[in-house]
């Protein structure tokens, strides 16, 4: 990835930078702001004009040699000392003048649209924010951190992957304990008519879900039959035994990954009392008959496998028999992220792009900030408090010296909540502005002035 992104943007300005970060020289673009970042060995700049900026980290090798020889530049020979990071856009309009850009599509363009779908709190954000390299969408300890639909494109050489994370798959039920607005418990769904293919995030160290998988996510692929998926187990850093994984992955694709069973007759595992590797899922189930595009067929037959799969509280089938791939990660350490999104790019069929190459998310700057609030508000605050704040951006201004100044007002209805959330001494709503002004500023890579107001609501 950074070696395309170099190869992309280095060209308009490395004229102008000599191989010496020391020594730099800009040619049009104005200097936005200068930081060391760590160590003196790397220099991190923001440079831009009126219509684009970019990040650079600049980083001094010991030798020309060991610069060639770095993962960062993958093989591709780089042109001064020069790495490139796209930043996320701060100015609302310049983001929806970007959206607005024709895509610029190489010849030989390739495109895959991927919807990530799965339990609240599985992963899928963390997955999403790894697969694009920015933490654009927000995560949590808590459930139902995620509110809507959002979109994030990795654009890679000819190729280009839009992500759709998705709110976690819920009940009508839980959705009016939560609080939940009807996009959370529609836009799962409705991202599945836009994809080309659906990633199943499975949360491997929930115990729930290691005997099958829930009911909203067998009812989506049911529905949605016809779109190839991908089983992707998460959080398999805190999976003991390993072996226990393969255990997982059976009770979830019945031994059948991309048409065939893999089990073998030596791995085979009883779910519930069934030996589901010893048991044939009836012909129309298998996927190459989802792939003939006979998605009709497999809701009318899938009660053909009633005896055959567990049951669970009155669910009849949590085994997934069309699964093309199976992938075990740790989204969170980012383990064998970059293997699936080098599946994901291979998967790219012939097509123009989406979007220009230099859109990283959809979503706003202000929705980027109020998203990275909420999670911090959800992993600071206790039960239900967070689920009833309601969050509004008061200013989003560039200050003079390139420093973008935020003032964020949070509502509560009650007053034991607004106690909880200021916290004594203020020590709570202290915590939740400067870890936000900080994410804030990663994700910018900006100096960000971070301010909030707390207010009661009045009846
Ligand atoms: N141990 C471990 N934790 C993880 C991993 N991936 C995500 N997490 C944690 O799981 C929690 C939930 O992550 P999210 O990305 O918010 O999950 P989500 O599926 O988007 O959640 P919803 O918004 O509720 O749908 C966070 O505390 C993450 O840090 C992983 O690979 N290993």
């Amino acid at each position: 990835m950074a070696a395309s992104v170099a190869a992309r943007f280095i060209s308009p300005f490395s004229r102008g930078f000599s191989s010496s970060p020391s020594s730099l020289i800009c040619p049009t673009p104005l200097l936005f702001g200068l930081s060391a970042c760590g160590s003196l060995s790397s220099l991190r700049v923001r440079v831009g004009n009126a219509n684009c900026s970019w990040t650079m980290t600049l980083k001094r090798y010991a030798s020309r040699e060991s610069m060639l020889r770095s993962k960062t530049f993958d093989g591709v020979r780089p042109r001064g000392l020069v790495e490139v990071k796209q930043a996320v856009r701060t100015d609302t309009d310049k983001q929806a003048l970007l959206m607005t850009r024709h895509p610029d599509s190489p010849a030989g363009a390739r495109s895959l649209r991927v919807a990530i779908i799965g339990a609240p709190n599985a992963g899928k954000s963390t997955l999403a924010n790894q697969l694009l390299g920015h933490k654009v969408f927000p995560v949590s300890s808590k459930v139902h951190t995620t509110r809507q639909n959002a979109t994030g494109v990795v654009t890679h050489g000819s190729a280009q992957i839009v992500l759709l994370d998705t709110p976690g798959l819920t009940s009508t039920k839980r959705g009016k304990r939560h609080h939940l607005e009807e996009s959370m418990l529609g836009d799962p769904q409705k991202s599945l008519h836009e994809v080309d293919m659906v990633l199943v995030l499975v949360d491997a160290c929930d115990t729930w879900s290691q005997y099958g998988l829930d009911f909203h996510t067998m009812s989506c692929l049911k529905q949605h039959a016809d779109v190839p998926a991908i089983l992707v187990l998460n959080k398999v850093d805190a999976v003991k035994p390993k072996r226990k994984l393969l255990e997982i992955t059976e009770n979830l694709t019945g031994g059948f990954i991309g048409g065939s069973n893999r089990a073998g007759p030596s791995k085979r595992k009883i779910v519930r009392g069934v030996d589901v590797a010893n048991v044939e899922p009836p012909l129309r189930d298998r996927p190459g008959s989802i792939d003939e595009g006979n998605p009709g067929l497999i809701d009318s037959t899938y009660s053909c496998n009633e005896a055959a799969i567990s049951e669970d509280n009155g669910q009849k089938d949590r085994v997934w028999w069309g699964f093309k791939e199976v992938f075990m990660i740790s989204a969170l350490n980012n383990e064998e992220v970059d293997t699936l999104k080098a599946y994901l790019l291979k998967q790219a069929r012939p097509g123009v792009w989406t979007f220009h190459s230099e859109v990283i998310t959809n979503l706003t700057p202000q929705a980027i900030c109020a998203n990275i609030v909420r999670s911090h508000l959800l992993e600071n605050l206790p039960q239900e408090v967070p689920y009833c704040i309601t969050q509004s951006t008061e200013l989003w201004e560039e200050g003079a010296g390139g420093e973008l100044k935020i003032v964020q007002k949070l509502i509560v209805s009650k007053k034991s909540h607004l106690k909880l959330l200021v916290g004594r001494g203020g020590k709570i709503i202290r915590c939740v502005v400067e870890r936000t002004r900080a994410d804030l500023a990663n994700v910018f890579q900006q100096e960000v002035m971070l301010k909030m107001g707390v207010y009661l609501q009045q009846k």
